[in-house]
C-alpha cells in the first residue's frame, strides 16, 4: 500500500500544497497525452482549494472536471456539488476547463444512471482524485449501511445510485472502480474530528468505506490532514 499522509497546521497550508501538487499533475496529464482529468469533491471542505485552483494559469481548455459525486439536485439548488464548483472553481483561469456532469434530465438517480453510465463509460484513467470523508466514513457517496454500498464497491460501471439513510438528497457516485482508475488519489481532511476517523480507516479491520480507498494497491493515495494537534 502506498499511502503518505501530510499533516498540516491548517487548512491554508493544506491548500497551497494541495494546489501546488493538482497544478503539476495537470500540466503533466496535458503535456503528456493532450488533456488532464481531475475529479474533486462536494460538501464544505473543498471550499478555498477551489478558491486557489481557479487562479492558476493551467491549460484549463484542454482539462475536464467531474465530481466524485452529485447529489440529485438542480445546479441551481444550495446543495448542488454542481452548483458549487461552477460558483468557486470554474471561475477566473479555470472558467476555461470542462465539466461533466454527473446529473441528468431524469427525476431521480436511479432513472438517469443508465444515462450517466453512457457519458462516463468513455473516460480514461483520471489524473488525480480528490476525496472528502464525512464523520461516518463515507467518502464520495458510498455511506456505510447504505443499499448501494455493495454494489458501489463491486461494480465495474463507473456510476451507482444511491439514496443515502441518513444523509439528504438521493446521489450519484462514482464506483469504486472508476475512483481507483485514477494515477493520484488524495484525502483532503480538515479538523480533529476527520483525524479520528481517519485512525479508524486506517486500522485493519475497518469496515468504513474510506478504507477501501485508503487501504489498497492500486493508486498511490496522500492524505492532507489539518487538524491541531493536543
Ligand atoms: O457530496 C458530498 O457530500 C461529498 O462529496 C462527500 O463525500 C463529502 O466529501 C464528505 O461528506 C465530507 O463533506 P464536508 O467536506 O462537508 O465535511
Amino acid at each position: 500500500m502506498t499511502l503518505k499522509i501530510h499533516k498540516f497546521a491548517n487548512n491554508e497550508a493544506l491548500v497551497a500544497q494541495l494546489t501546488q501538487q493538482v497544478s503539476d499533475i495537470l500540466t503533466t496529464a496535458v503535456q503528456e497525452r493532450g488533456h488532464g482529468y481531475l475529479v474533486v469533491s462536494g460538501g464544505r471542505t473543498p471550499v478555498s482549494f477551489f478558491q486557489q485552483l481557479a487562479q492558476q494559469p493551467l491549460p484549463w481548455q484542454n482539462i475536464s472536471i467531474l465530481l466524485a459525486d452529485e447529489r440529485w439536485l438542480p445546479v441551481s439548488h444550495e446543495a448542488s456539488n454542481e452548483g458549487l464548483v461552477r460558483q468557486y472553481l470554474l471561475q477566473h483561469h479555470a472558467k476555461a476547463a470542462e465539466m461533466i456532469s454527473l446529473i441528468s434530465e431524469h427525476s431521480t438517480a436511479v432513472a438517469g444512471l443508465r444515462t450517466i453510465n453512457q457519458r462516463l463509460q468513455p473516460l480514461p484513467r483520471f489524473d488525480a482524485v480528490i476525496l472528502g470523508m464525512g464523520e461516518d466514513g463515507h467518502t464520495a457517496s458510498l455511506f456505510p449501511e447504505s443499499a448501494a454500498l455493495q454494489e458501489g464497491l463491486s461494480t465495474q460501471n463507473p456510476a451507482v445510485a444511491v439514496t443515502p439513510l441518513h444523509a439528504p438528497h438521493e446521489r450519484m457516485s462514482l464506483s469504486k472502480s472508476r475512483l481507483l482508475n485514477s494515477q493520484h488519489l488524495f484525502f483532503h481532511l480538515v479538523g480533529k474530528a476527520k483525524a479520528a476517523v481517519l485512525e479508524q480507516a486506517l486500522a485493519e479491520n475497518s469496515a468504513l468505506p474510506a478504507s477501501v480507498f485508503l487501504q489498497q494497491d492500486q493508486v498511490p493515495v496522500e492524505v492532507l490532514l489539518a487538524a491541531p494537534e493536543e
